[in-house]
């Protein structure tokens, strides 16, 4: 059987890089193209280098389109704005697409969900196992404990992220939210500043750290007088994301057309 033809769109970014290094190493797929946005200075420079391996004798591009067209699968690590345009690619076109961009709006989530009628899309706000098994044992807990347990969603990363709660600690905060049986939406508490009043009881808190080179913390805190349970998990190294992205696009190949998530391609569902 032939290889999977993998694109990387932002492959010249922190996960782009390790995208094309796991690629690479994995058997049954190989690297066969990668875009950055139009006026990026990557444009033209081999992929292989960028991710300290020989030269792959493909170049960065900024030809989104024409990617969807050579290859079996793409893997999108880039900003909400863009990844919308590349959901709507991969249904035009009937693609695979692995979607690690987190920070949507409801709107843009929904436009992505929509492209899931004739492209294959399989969405993880965390691609590692250990996230998405800490995702499955708090809705376990939740599900276990009452209100008089306070639910707290504390995360911290690195300076450069751009968007907050991350998109793991949300999906955590909803996990905890399934297991409660509630809407999520309606109990979050995302930022408190000031005179905030007392904790509403029910309410899912998040508190948000940046700073230096973190790759990823989240602990979940399930806070009741006199004791506190805590389960966390600390990213090492961006591999662990490229490991599961990879992994995504392998399982989704010869998957008929919808939405898929992390729990889906682990199998971790109930
Ligand atoms: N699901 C998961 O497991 C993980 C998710 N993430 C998420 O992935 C996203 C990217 O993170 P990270 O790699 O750290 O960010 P970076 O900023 O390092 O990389 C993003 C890259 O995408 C490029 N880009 C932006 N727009 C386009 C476009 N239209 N076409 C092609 N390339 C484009 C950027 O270029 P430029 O700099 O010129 O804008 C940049 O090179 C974030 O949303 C982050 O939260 C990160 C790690 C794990
Ligand atoms: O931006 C990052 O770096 C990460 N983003 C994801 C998120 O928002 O949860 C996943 C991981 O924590 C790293």
């Amino acid at each position: 059987m032939s290889d999977m033809k993998i694109g990387i769109i932002g492959c010249a970014g922190r996960m782009g890089r390790m995208l094309i290094k796991q690629v690479s190493e994995t058997a049954g797929c190989t690297v066969a193209g990668g875009t950055e946005a139009p006026g990026s200075s990557f444009l033209g420079e081999d992929l292989g280098p960028l991710a300290g391996q020989v030269k792959l004798d493909a170049v960065v591009t900024d030809d989104t389109a024409a990617l969807f067209d050579t290859v079996d699968a793409v893997i999108d690590f880039t900003s909400p704005k863009a990844t919308v345009q590349h959901a709507k690619l991969a249904a035009e076109k009937g693609k695979i697409l692995v979607i690690g961009t987190t920070g949507m709006t409801n709107e843009e989530q929904a436009e992505i969900n929509a492209a899931g009628s004739s492209g294959v899309i399989v969405q993880g706000a965390n691609m590692s196992l250990g996230v998405n098994l800490l995702a499955q044992l708090t809705r376990k807990v939740a599900a276990i404990l009452d209100e008089d347990f306070d639910i707290e969603v504390l995360e911290m990363h690195h300076r450069h992220k751009v968007d907050a709660p991350s998109g793991t600690a949300l999906l955590l905060g909803k996990a905890a939210a399934e297991g409660r049986n509630v809407d999520h939406d309606a109990v979050a508490d995302r930022g408190r500043d000031g005179i905030t009043g007392e904790r509403k009881r029910g309410d899912i808190g998040y508190a948000v750290l940046r700073g230096g080179n973190v790759v990823g913390d989240h602990t979940v805190m399930f806070a009741a007088d006199n004791e506190i349970i805590e389960i966390s998990h600390k990213a090492g190294d961006r591999a662990i994301f490229a490991r599961g992205a990879v992994r995504a696009a392998l399982w989704a190949k010869d998957k008929p057309a919808g939405t898929y998530d992390m729990m889906d391609v682990l199998g971790l569902g109930d």
